[in-house]
């Protein structure tokens, strides 16, 4: 067991999909994994086992933000051998080539947390970037799906509601959507080495103010989910 994570020693994947939502992770277990086990309740923090298409894959809820993912994603890695891992989540469209529904796939990161400046100190920005071995394969699986998706910069954010936050600026450099947990899953994926890649579905505008309606949600929410899990299982 891990301080957070109840699960025994062998009862995680090394390939893990990461929502942020714990029901979303019930979602996927019932629904996507055969013979999927519950291994963790422990916060509501639910995480299961099970298979997809005969190879094991975990299901971990990550709870919102930096701090909360980046407990989860470290005790994965550090105590259960976590080596492939994927966050699928909700995101907030900022661009105008990024219509609601459309998959988005996070290539690199730019974020407004110190979690980068508290490793490197005031003058290296490292860049937290996808790994390329899955990006490439879920940009390949959104294409045969025939699943719009889209790739570049996104933002990872440590506040849902910022009145200071320089949105229009962020939209001229490119960055196609907003978020809150993905520039720390690949920071920590840099730093212990294994593979890394955020994958949302575009559920808010911030341009346009649209909203995908909640009961509609789960539809693109389920094919983001496939790509995920074709990727994770290469
Ligand atoms: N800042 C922010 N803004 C918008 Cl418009 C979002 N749309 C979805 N999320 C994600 O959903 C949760 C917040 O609702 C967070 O986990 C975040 O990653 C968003 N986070």
């Amino acid at each position: 067991m891990s301080l957070h994570i109840g699960a025994q020693a062998g009862e995680i994947a090394k390939r893990v999909l990461l929502p942020g939502d714990p029901l979303r992770a019930k979602h996927i277990a019932e629904n996507f994994l055969e013979d999927a086990k519950c291994y963790n309740e422990i916060r509501g923090a639910f995480g299961y086992t099970g298979t997809y298409k005969g190879v094991p894959v975990s299901v971990q809820g990550t709870g919102m933000g930096i701090p909360s993912i980046s407990i989860y994603v470290t005790e994965l890695i550090r105590e259960y051998g976590a080596r492939k891992l994927i966050r699928v989540g909700t995101c907030g469209a900022m661009h105008e080539n990024i219509n609601l529904r459309d998959i988005v796939i996070a290539q690199g990161t730019t974020t407004d947390s110190s979690i980068i400046r508290n490793i490197f100190g005031p003058t290296i920005n490292f860049a937290p970037l996808a790994d390329y071995e899955l990006m490439s394969k879920a940009m390949e699986v959104g294409q045969s799906l025939k699943i719009p998706t889209k790739v570049g910069n996104i933002v990872t954010v440590d506040r849902f509601y910022d009145d200071d936050i320089d949105n229009e600026k962020l939209r001229r450099y490119g960055i196609l959507a907003v978020e809150m947990e993905t520039a720390a899953l690949y920071l920590l994926a840099a730093k212990y080495r294994v593979q890394s890649l955020g994958i949302f579905t575009a559920s808010d505008h911030l341009l346009t103010k649209e909203a995908v309606p909640a009961e509609e949600r789960q539809t693109n929410f389920n094919d983001m989910i496939k790509i995920a899990l074709e990727t994770i299982i290469q």
